[in-house]
């Protein structure tokens, strides 16, 4: 259950970069534990990365600065007929399907290929592999897959110290390693000039570019930019936000894992505001030069990775008390309900 939280906690994870003690990471175990029983979100501060905030978000923001016709090139299949990619790439907005999930995005999975084999038919093929924009106009492709396999890495020690607070081996997660289907996801909400920033954080009028959800998987990462607007339901209801804290990123608990947790672990609704003009002049005043007037009508960026455990993994609470899941199965169901994997035949 979340609790009353009024702030979301932070969390020093500069133990898990360097040679930590038994008891230190015991206490990093246990703190974990603490704030995904209560909150479900954190901020992770010191995390280790070799990629720095703004190294991050300016390559998501190199990707949406691309012509409309460089990424449609990448879009998935339920945007263009004639592509083979249906999971990895890009996806436009769709203002005709939600004006309040306004958000366009490219997707990556491993850049290792996968090896086991889907149990049941499908039209999304969920190891595909990824679809690149022409690398002389976008030149971050290995940038990105080295950071996947940083926040990869990066999930995998979390789980650890979170199998422990469970008391399970450290190893517990192991198997959600193999063939993992991970997603580091470039996300771009544009600016909307109808957006009244800076208002109080509930209330009717809000304006939203993303509809309140829980994430489908076990773990969140997400590097967001400055201009605010992620916002954190807590047992009351209120929503609490999430501003960016400098240097930070946010982690949270995702449905899979709250199953995995027995209940423990809470994944918590959130949501993100529209971004007015206010937070688009921010995005530019960030942009480096060679981006320049391009982007201008760049709104709210983000990088959410998403741990994703392989197709045909076994999910089931550590309690053992309940059936299990098989991932591909809920992952798939989930897809339904997302406005990225609709296309006529759905409408
Ligand atoms: O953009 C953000 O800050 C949050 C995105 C999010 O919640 C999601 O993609 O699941
Ligand atoms: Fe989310």
């Amino acid at each position: 259950m979340t609790t009353s939280f009024s702030s979301v906690p932070v969390i020093d994870v500069g133990h898990l970069a360097s040679e930590a003690s038994e008891q230190e990471l015991a206490t990093l175990s246990k703190r974990l534990h603490d704030v995904f029983a209560t909150t479900g979100f954190a901020y992770l501060t010191n995390a280790p990365l070799s990629y720095n905030h703004e190294q991050v978000l300016d390559m998501s923001r190199a990707f949406f600065a691309l012509p409309e016709e460089e990424k449609m090139k990448l879009a998935k299949r339920s945007f263009r007929r004639d592509h083979k990619n249906t999971y990895r790439g890009y996806f436009p907005t769709q203002p005709e399907l939600a004006n309040d999930n306004l958000k366009e995005g490219f997707e990556i999975g491993p850049s290792q290929p996968i090896h086991t084999q889907p149990t049941s038919s499908s039209k999304f093929n969920l190891a595909e592999t990824n679809v690149w924009p022409d690398a002389t106009s976008f030149p971050m492709r290995s940038a990105l897959e080295n950071l996947y396999s940083e926040l990869q890495a990066l999930a995998s020690k979390l789980l650890s110290l979170l199998a422990i607070s469970l008391d399970k081996p450290s190893d517990y997660f192991a198997p959600y390693l193999d063939d993992s289907l991970s997603t580091l996801r470039l996300l771009h909400y544009p600016a909307n000039a109808s957006t009244a920033s800076g208002s109080g954080s509930s209330g009717p009028e809000v304006k939203l570019s993303c509809t309140p959800h829980t994430d489908s998987g076990i773990l969140t990462l997400l590097h967001q930019d400055s201009s605010g607007g992620l916002e954190v339901r807590n047992a009351q209801g209120e929503w609490v936000s999430a501003p960016y804290i400098p240097g930070s990123l946010v982690v949270n608990i995702g449905d899979l894992m709250a199953k995995v947790s027995g209940g423990r672990f809470v994944a918590t609704m959130h949501r993100v505001r529209a971004p007015g003009l206010s937070a688009s002049a921010s995005a530019i005043g960030q942009l480096n030069g060679q981006l320049n007037g391009q982007a201008a009508s760049l709104g709210r960026v983000s990088v959410p990775f998403f741990f994703e455990p392989g197709e045909n993994c076994l999910v089931r609470s550590v309690d053992g008390d309940e059936g299990f899941v098989v991932y591909g199965e809920h992952v798939r169901a989930k897809m339904k309900t997302w406005v990225e994997f609709q296309d006529e035949e759905d409408r």
